[in-house]
C-alpha cells in the first residue's frame, strides 16, 4: 500500500503567506473539514497516511509537500525559500527518516521548496524562482544524480511554485494553464488545460487523478482522456496559494 505524509492544519492557518494573489479571509474550521476530506480521498483509493507532528506556530505547515523531495530511498529535506517556513522541516525530516528514507539536507545558501519539484520517471524538473534558487537546485542534483535522476531547472516567475503551474498525467504528459506557464517548451510533452487549478493533479494510481473542485472543465477533459477524476474541495487552501499536491508527500518508491 503506498504511503503519504500529511500534516494537520495549524490553528493559525489564516495567517499563511500569500504572494501572487490577493488575501481573502480563511475559515479555519472549514479548512479542517476540507483537509479531512482530502485525507479520506487518499484512504479511499488505497493510500495509508502518516502524520508529521503538527507545528501550530507555523501557519503554512499543512502544505507539507514543501518540506522535502523524495526520490528512490533518499529524502532531500528542503530549506524553505520563505524564512517563516524554515521551522517546518525538522519534524518532517524525523518522520520520513522513520519511514526508512536516507535524509539529505539542503544547506545555506541553497533554498528549495518541495512544491517546485515535479518528478516524471527519471526526469526531475525543478522550478527556479521566488522560493528555490540555483544553489538549492545544484544540491538536489548532487543528491539525486547518483540514483540515476536527471535534474532539469526550469523558470518559474508567474506563480508561487513550479507545481502551481504544471503537474503531469500518468503517461508523463505535462499539463498546465498556459497563461501561468513560463516555458511550456521546456517539457518533452505538454498539454494545455482550461483552468488554473486544472494544472494540479495528484496521481492516486494509474487512472485516478485527485484534483480540486475548482477545475470542472479540466476534469471533463481528463475524463475524455480515459482518467477518473477524484474531486475534493480545497477552497480554503487555494486562498493561500495551496493546491492538491502540496497537502501531502507521496512516498511511492
Ligand atoms: N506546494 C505548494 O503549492 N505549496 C503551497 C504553499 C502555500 C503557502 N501559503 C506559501 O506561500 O508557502
Amino acid at each position: 500500500m503506498p504511503t503519504a505524509l500529511i500534516r494537520r492544519p495549524s490553528p493559525r492557518l489564516a495567517e499563511g503567506l500569500v504572494t501572487h494573489i490577493e488575501r481573502t479571509p480563511v475559515d479555519v474550521g472549514l479548512a479542517r473539514t476540507q483537509w479531512q476530506r482530502y485525507v479520506d480521498a487518499l484512504h479511499g483509493t488505497g493510500w495509508s497516511t502518516v502524520e508529521v507532528p503538527p507545528i501550530d506556530e507555523c501557519p503554512d505547515s499543512v502544505f507539507v509537500e514543501d518540506t522535502m523531495v523524495v526520490y528512490g530511498d533518499v529524502a532531500v529535506i528542503a530549506r524553505a525559500g520563505a524564512t517563516e517556513r524554515r521551522a517546518e522541516a525538522a519534524a518532517a525530516a524525523e518522520t520520513v527518516a522513520a519511514q526508512g528514507f536516507r535524509v539529505v539536507r539542503i544547506a545555506e545558501p541553497g533554498t528549495l521548496d518541495g512544491g517546485d519539484v515535479l518528478k516524471i520517471g527519471p526526469v526531475v524538473y525543478v522550478g527556479e524562482g521566488g522560493r528555490t534558487n540555483a544553489a538549492g537546485i545544484e544540491q538536489l542534483r548532487a543528491a539525486f544524480a547518483p540514483l540515476g535522476a536527471e535534474v532539469r531547472a526550469v523558470p518559474v516567475r508567474k506563480v508561487l511554485h513550479l507545481k502551481s503551474a504544471v503537474t503531469a498525467l500518468p503517461d508523463g504528459t505535462v499539463i498546465g494553464y498556459e497563461p501561468l506557464v513560463d516555458d511550456a517548451g521546456a517539457f518533452d510533452r505538454f498539454r494545455a488545460v482550461p483552468e488554473e487549478a486544472g494544472a494540479h493533479v495528484v496521481l492516486l494510481n494509474e487512472d485516478r487523478l485527485l484534483m480540486a473542485a475548482s477545475a470542472p472543465r479540466s476534469a471533463v477533459l481528463f475524463e475524455g482522456l480515459g482518467y477518473t477524476p477524484v474531486v475534493v474541495d480545497i477552497g480554503e487552501f487555494e486562498k493561500l496559494e495551496g493546491c492538491v499536491t502540496c497537502l501531502s508527500v507521496r512516498l511511492r518508491d
